[in-house]
């Protein structure tokens, strides 16, 4: 099977997974990546039956408009039903790295306020240490160079994601080389440096449930 069959058969398969929340009337919390897009086209299917959506991307948003979904803002939405996304990297406890594609912060908003977070991912993300994918940083561009040299105090090597904005209007390091041997801690260390609005760490609020695209089929994973 190719990595595209891969990610359509994990997205089929959370699409059995909210089927639920959706015929409940729950908002459906939407991810953003190559992964979410094939989530996305699927759930066109369910475009009459859903009472909304909440997008953690501009690009989402225009996608899941495109197909007729109703999108809502965060803050009209409440609390939602169910949360699903891709990710970069995910190990054995569900902790993550995300924000290949930039996301990362309102993904962790997104996440932060559903009851469920389903990660879908082909079987090349699940590792078993975190931190071969470079971790994201959304940074404030005045504090790109002091956040820079606080990462190399801690022993990353960071580099500019040159070119590319966030729709926050801000930037992006990427931290090469980094020991990331307790996730949460290095998860609340690197966003307690001024300038930081987040990093691609989901380990204070990991995925609920990891579904994974393998040759064998699509295995769950839950914490
Ligand atoms: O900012 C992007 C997101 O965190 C994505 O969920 C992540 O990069 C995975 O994307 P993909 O499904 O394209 O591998």
């Amino acid at each position: 099977m190719t990595q595209d069959e891969l990610k359509r058969a994990v997205a089929q398969a959370a699409i059995s997974k909210v089927e639920s929340a959706i015929a409940d009337g729950e908002i459906i919390g939407i991810g953003t990546g190559s992964t979410a897009n094939f989530f996305i086209d699927l759930l066109a299917d369910y475009k009459n039956d859903i009472r909304g959506t909440v997008a953690s991307s501009e690009a989402s948003a225009e996608r899941l408009k495109s197909h007729g979904i109703e999108v809502l803002e965060l803050n009209n939405a409440g609390t939602l039903g169910v949360y699903v996304d891709g990710a970069d990297e995910s190990n054995h406890h569900l902790e993550l790295i995300k924000g290949g594609g930039a996301a990362l912060t309102r993904e962790k908003i997104a996440a932060a306020a559903s009851k469920e977070f389903i990660c879908i991912a082909d079987e090349s993300k699940l590792v078993d240490r975190l931190g071969a994918f470079p971790l994201p940083i959304e940074v404030i561009p005045m504090a790109r160079s002091l956040v820079g040299r606080e990462v190399v105090k801690l022993g990353g090597n960071p580099v500019y994601r040159e070119g590319v904005v966030t729709d926050n209007g801000n930037v992006i390091i990427d931290v090469y080389d980094f020991m990331i041997d307790v996730p949460r801690k290095t998860e609340e260390t690197l966003n307690n440096i001024p300038g930081v609005v987040t990093n691609g760490l989901f380990a204070l609020r990991p995925a609920d449930v990891l579904l994974l695209g393998t040759p064998d089929g699509v295995k769950e994973m839950t914490r």
